[in-house]
């Protein structure tokens, strides 16, 4: 009825759920996990400072599903939040709700979005040299996402917007139908944050913490395997050593297995020649990888890798595995990243959380050609 949800089995009503108004995105299929966390933060960060103005949306958090990296998924149904994240710590920053919460809230079971809205790049961001926040309708643009294999969300209308500049513009798309109460952004990938960098955005990045069961599994495996029980390890050097399409298609800003050994030896004996094992996290394949550690081990040193049993690895994912690689490299005494990417930068970022040096966070591997851009540093601000 009209005057709230409520369950009859836990005999709980929620008065507020048919006050409540919902927005969803999706982001363009082919994008990995570490930048679909980054536009989570502006969504979380857009809802968060409406709250303080007493608005009534929540931001729905779009399930995990058929990531193009994840590849041990052979049977792919929808994964949540709370596999990988601690959904109170996100709540704390901004009003998220699960998507499966939002089902066991609607009694027909069935999720109608009132405006799905499909954004669109413009043609020439710069048009008259220069980039300004700006939107207008467009036209052909399908939605080309699949509702996370959920067959049960419809929607009434679709509307293609070409979109450019700070998130928090999309208000005034939704001001345009107030009595809409699902609606729905594709390409949430193209809106910006309204402020990079700021107080505000670490603060969400921090509450976006792991859930706890993949910060136990790394704590042990560092203490086990790494000889490190602290917050901040000197026992250790880590390494994300990214390859795939990196190896094969950026040769311009990527080392050579060889040229990697010959790197990191040169790193720690300069800054922390006592330490000698290596933890490394990778997306490389198995010989290459085997090659790596080989090549390290002949020169003294002791290299670790992260790899789940079968039932963790049923258990976790591939993003969680990931997550445990990233949790392991955030603690060590020193981090070399690969350049570019966004599963470095999340890494740096819990790094700066955890109130390391800058210096031992903002290190990268460099092409063979010995060409190299010092990385962009983002230091936290509290
Ligand atoms: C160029 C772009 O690079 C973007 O990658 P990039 O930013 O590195 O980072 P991600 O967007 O996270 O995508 C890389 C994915 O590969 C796996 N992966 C990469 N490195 C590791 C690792 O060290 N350990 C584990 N366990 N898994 C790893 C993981 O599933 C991760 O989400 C891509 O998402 C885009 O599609 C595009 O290819």
């Amino acid at each position: 009825n009209n005057e709230g949800y409520c369950d009859l089995k836990t005999k709980t009503c929620d008065h507020d759920f048919f006050k409540e108004k919902f927005i969803l995105y999706d982001v363009n299929p082919p994008e990995g996990f570490n930048l679909r966390r980054d536009v989570y933060m502006r969504f979380a960060i857009m809802l968060s400072d409406a709250k303080k103005n007493k608005n009534e949306w929540k931001l729905i958090l779009p399930p995990w599903y058929r990531l193009y990296h994840w590849r041990s998924e052979s049977k792919s149904s929808p994964i949540h939040w709370s596999k990988f994240f601690d959904i109170e710590s996100l709540k704390s920053f901004a009003p998220v709700v699960e998507l499966h919460e939002v089902f066991s809230k609607t009694e027909i079971n069935i999720l109608n979005i009132d405006r799905l809205y499909v954004l669109q790049n413009f043609p020439d961001p710069f048009e008259d040299g220069e980039f300004k926040d700006k939107w207008e309708f467009g036209e052909d643009c399908d939605y080309d996402g699949e509702f996370w294999g959920y067959n049960n969300i419809t929607f009434t209308e679709i509307v293609c917007v070409k979109f450019q500049g700070r998130i928090s513009n999309l208000w005034e798309l939704i001001a345009l139908h107030p009595s809409d109460k699902f609606v729905m952004f594709a390409h949430g990938e193209i809106p910006l944050h309204d402020h990079y960098g700021t107080k505000t955005f670490w603060d969400c990045r921090k509450s976006m913490k792991f859930n706890k069961d993949l910060i136990e599994t790394a704590k042990k495996f560092m203490s086990e395997h790494l000889d490190c029980k602290e917050e901040k390890c000197t026992s250790y050097v880590s390494v994300h050593w990214r390859r795939q399409d990196f190896a094969r298609s950026r040769r311009k800003d990527v080392p050579s297995i060889q040229g990697t050994v010959k790197q990191l030896d040169t790193f720690i004996k300069k800054n922390t020649p006592n330490v000698v094992n290596v933890f490394i996290a990778s997306d490389g394949q198995n010989s290459e990888l085997t090659q790596l550690e080989s090549q390290l081990k002949s020169i003294g040193y002791r290299v670790h890798f992260f790899v789940p049993s079968m039932s963790e690895l049923d258990d976790f994912k591939d993003g969680g595995v990931a997550i445990i690689d990233q949790i392991i490299c955030s603690h060590a005494a020193y981090f070399i990243g690969t350049f570019e990417s966004t599963f470095t930068f999340r890494i740096q970022e819990e790094r700066e959380i955890l109130g390391f040096d800058s210096s031992t966070t903002f290190n990268r591997l460099c092409p063979d050609s010995g060409k190299c851009e010092k990385p962009s540093k983002w230091s936290i601000v509290n």
